[in-house]
């Protein structure tokens, strides 16, 4: 018989022990923790076993009773006095727990400590209330109470700083620690009771509180509100404060304070757009071939979009898909359209949201998933929908963009003992499954390699191949340190096969730099340089604009133009025109769309300290899933309240540190700095870049805004200096326009294509006209004659 303590979390039981287990071979003893989860509140059925890894040797263990145990637990495994119930724990789990420690015989379990609040240590007029309840008690009792308090306390303060909390964002810890909540540690997320609820009712999974553990967002199962940690905070203060019955308390109340949002209200607008669509059920089956013809839906059924109310606008060949809170509240429309080349084949669906809150959920939420705990998460709404219509035990979901995995979600992932991260077998594929395989626990993902031969689910369906077979194909992420080259094969041949996603993101702008630096890859640091004002800033927002248009997930820190100016000037060549008080009208239109570009600023300016500022650059990459970060520029960072020598040792520190973090977080990294103060008459050199030769040796390219000093008007033009990617050099000529700040050229070429356009299409009018002349005359003399 053993010791079992359990409470109930999202629907379902979980159990923590912890286990003594025996080696077989070697004659030592482990601690180790494993949750149970099972449906009801016996031990018995048990659906997994996930086993929170061996925390040293012991040499035995001691049975102990849980500290602060809640004596009114609903799962049922406590008896009506308080005290534990034991559970036999049949044979054949205890097999399975052994095959799992890795032929382990285990000799002892123990209850895993677990803390509950407390109301006294939150609020003392509670402890008064409780006090005055059992005032008929003996003084000899009360004192023996007071003294379990004691204990109890000095063992939870003893628990704070245990194994669960490591890794924990500092404020998540302090926050834990000021309240003293019962907290288990979950993949992305502690779980937490609500202040509030804990007061009211027994703490369980109802009233559970989600608190990522990197960034300290949360999410409340009860009131479905979610923002960050402050938030939280300011919340139980006022809480704390507040006089009178707890109960009557209202969360997040005072919406001006507090800066959540909620997920329970049904949005009128997102209905609004999707019933500019029409019903699935309404078209005939050969009219919805057509239609999926046109989006590139070809083999989903009718039936498969139908499920999820998805609607189609026939005169926009749009298809309007609803966006639902993980609870099935209706919060956005999300529109997908067909894009076509030059030559009017299908080049892929452009994207839009009715409001924008569907981009921090998911595509794909399902009644009928509830229950189970194997996840597959696509990329596009597409790959999920083939999925839901061939797979019945896993539940499926999409991305709301390729690009980004919404931290307001991972609270509703948690659930999941296994997620397979299914975005197919190219290089760009891999880099998003590296990145959010971290995001979501790398423990409990399974991926497909670049070349596993596992395109997306909707190609293994058009091509007639097994779903199941490719599923079964997908291995799981965390391997040790140690990897040899058959491991690296597939990956290493996806490289040579895949060339041009290797090269990166390219400009559409800037298009010459498709042929010297072949695009933007992940994980390398630029180093750009230029002499003061000669326009790197202007040239920066636009090469990184041009990039952010296509996807990519950009932060600015711009410590020496201040954020409006910034956004201003990327505003005005993102409009590719002067936008002044004359059109003030039009600027509510280029706003809205640049809005809904995934750019991002750092609020520094001036002088910052450079842990600070990786730091916010580290939680940009986990929220924003940032691909390129621009630090516009190094000096400014760094400040000037230092001698020379100091200069260069505190640079070389930040470059390395600058290095690290892009290697580190995948991400592309461009550093600005100003180059040392020259002839002002040469053009610069790779060596002309202020401080030691490190930050050109740490660089994978270096590039430079060069004025010419041999062409009349001092020509600009950017110079390649250094590329590791494939060594090619080369210069890319600019040509600035004072009205809509491009260096590219960019609005002048639309124009001139679009003048092209029309005179192509007059002549072509004319040719036709004429020929049309031509035989009508033909058939008047024939007529005559
Ligand atoms: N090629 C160009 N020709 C003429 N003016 C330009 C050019 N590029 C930018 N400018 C203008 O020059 C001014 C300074 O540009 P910007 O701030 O981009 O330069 P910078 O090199 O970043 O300056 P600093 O050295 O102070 O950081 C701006 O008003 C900008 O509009």
């Amino acid at each position: 018989m053993m010791n079992i303590s359990s409470f109930v979390l999202s629907r379902l039981v979980y159990t923590d022990l912890r286990l003594i287990v025996q080696h077989t071979k070697v004659k030592h003893y482990s601690t180790l923790s494993v949750r149970i989860c099972h449906k009801n509140s016996a031990v018995r059925n048990p659906l997994v076993y996930a086993c929170r890894g061996l925390s040293g040797i012991s040499d035995g263990g001691n049975e102990q009773n849980v500290p602060g145990k809640d004596t009114q637990d609903q799962s049922g495994d406590t008896t009506n006095d308080g005290s534990e119930k034991s559970y036999e724990i049949e044979e054949n789990v205890k097999e399975d727990i052994a095959k799992a420690t890795k032929s382990s015989k285990i000799t002892k379990i123990l209850p895993e400590k677990t803390v509950l609040p407390d109301e006294s240590d939150i609020n003392p007029q509670t402890t008064k209330t409780k006090r005055s309840r059992t005032s008929n008690k003996s003084t000899t009792e009360t004192k023996e109470g007071g003294k379990k308090e004691k204990q109890v306390r000095k063992k939870r303060e003893s628990i704070i700083d245990n194994e669960d909390l490591s890794g924990l964002d500092t404020n998540v810890k302090n926050l834990l620690e000021t309240y003293k909540l019962r907290r288990i540690a979950g993949h992305t997320c502690v779980i937490i009771n609500c202040l509030k609820c804990s007061v009211i009712m027994k703490p369980v999974v109802s009233d559970a509180i989600y608190v990522n553990k990197t960034t300290g967002y949360f999410s409340c199962f009860t009131c479905k509100k979610h923002g960050p940690l402050t938030s939280l905070q300011e919340n139980f203060e006022t809480l704390i404060k507040t006089k009178g019955a707890k109960k009557n308390f209202v969360c997040f109340n005072d919406k001006d304070t507090y800066n959540v949002y909620d997920w329970s209200i049904h949005n009128e607008q997102a209905e609004e757009a999707l019933r500019k669509g029409e019903q699935m059920k309404k078209f005939k089956i050969e009219e919805f071939k057509q239609i999926a013809e046109i989006l590139g839906f070809e083999n989903i059924q009718k039936s498969t979009l139908e499920k999820q109310n998805i609607t189609y606008d026939k005169e926009r060949h749009a298809l309007l898909i609803p966006y639902l809170s993980p609870d099935g509240v209706l919060i956005d429309c999300k529109c997908l359209t067909p894009y076509f080349d030059e030559d009017g084949e299908f080049n892929g669906l452009s994207y839009s949201f009715t409001n924008g809150s569907g981009q921090s959920s998911l595509f794909g939420w399902r009644k009928e998933d509830e229950e189970k705990k194997q996840l597959i998460l696509t990329k596009t709404e597409k790959d999920a929908l083939v999925l839901q219509q061939t797979t019945s035990d896993y539940a499926v979901l999409s991305l709301p963009r390729e690009s980004n995995l919404p931290q307001e979600v991972l609270p509703y992932l948690e659930k999941f003992e296994s997620v397979i991260l299914w975005f197919g077998d190219d290089i760009h594929s891999w880099e998003y499954t590296i990145k959010f395989a971290r995001k979501l626990g790398e423990n409990r993902c399974l991926v497909f390699r670049p070349g596993d031969e596992c395109s997306t689910p909707h190609e293994i369906l058009k091509s007639n191949l097994s779903i199941s077979h490719t599923l079964s194909k997908a291995k799981p992420m965390k391997n040790d340190h140690l990897t040899s080259f058959e491991d690296l094969r597939s990956e290493v041949k996806a490289q040579i096969a895949q060339q041009e996603l290797v090269a990166g993101v390219q400009w559409r702008r800037f298009a010459q730099f498709n042929n010297v630096l072949k695009g933007l890859r992940p994980g390398e640091l630029t180093v750009m340089s230029g002499r003061t004002g000669s326009g790197k800033t202007t040239f920066m927002s636009e090469y990184s604009l041009d990039l952010c248009m296509q996807g990519v997930n950009t932060l600015w820190g711009s410590f020496e133009v201040n954020n409006t100016r910034l956004a201003k000037t990327m505003l005005i060549q993102y409009a590719k025109k002067k936008l002044s008080p004359e059109n003030l009208n039009e600027f509510d239109q280029f706003a809205d769309e640049f809005q809904k570009l995934p750019m991002h600023f750092m609020t520094f300016f001036g002088q910052n300290e450079i842990k600070k500022v990786i730091d916010t650059m580290a939680h940009a990459v986990y929220i924003h899933d940032t691909q390129h970060i621009i630090v516009d520029n190094l000096q400014f960072m760094m400040g000037s309240d230092m001698d020379v020598t100091d200069k260069f040792s505190k640079q070389n520190l930040v470059y390395a540190a600058f290095r690290r973090f892009a290697s580190e977080h995948n991400v592309h990294l461009t550093l600005v700095i100003h180059p040392r103060k020259e002839n002002e008459d040469t053009e610069l050199t790779t060596s002309s870049i202020f401080g030691s030769a490190k930050a050109t040796q740490e660089a994978d390219n270096v590039i430079l805004l060069q004025t010419s000093k041999t062409k009349r008007g001092g020509k600009k033009y950017i110079e390649v200096t250094k590329n590791r990617f494939d060594g090619e050099l080369g210069n890319i000529s600019l040509k600035f326009d004072p009205e809509d700040l491009t260096l590219s050229n960019a609005g002048k070429k639309e124009k001139k294509s679009l003048e092209r356009k029309i005179s192509d299409e007059k002549t072509e009018y004319e040719d036709f006209t004429d020929e049309y002349e031509d035989e009508e005359e033909e058939k008047q003399k024939e007529f005559i004659m």
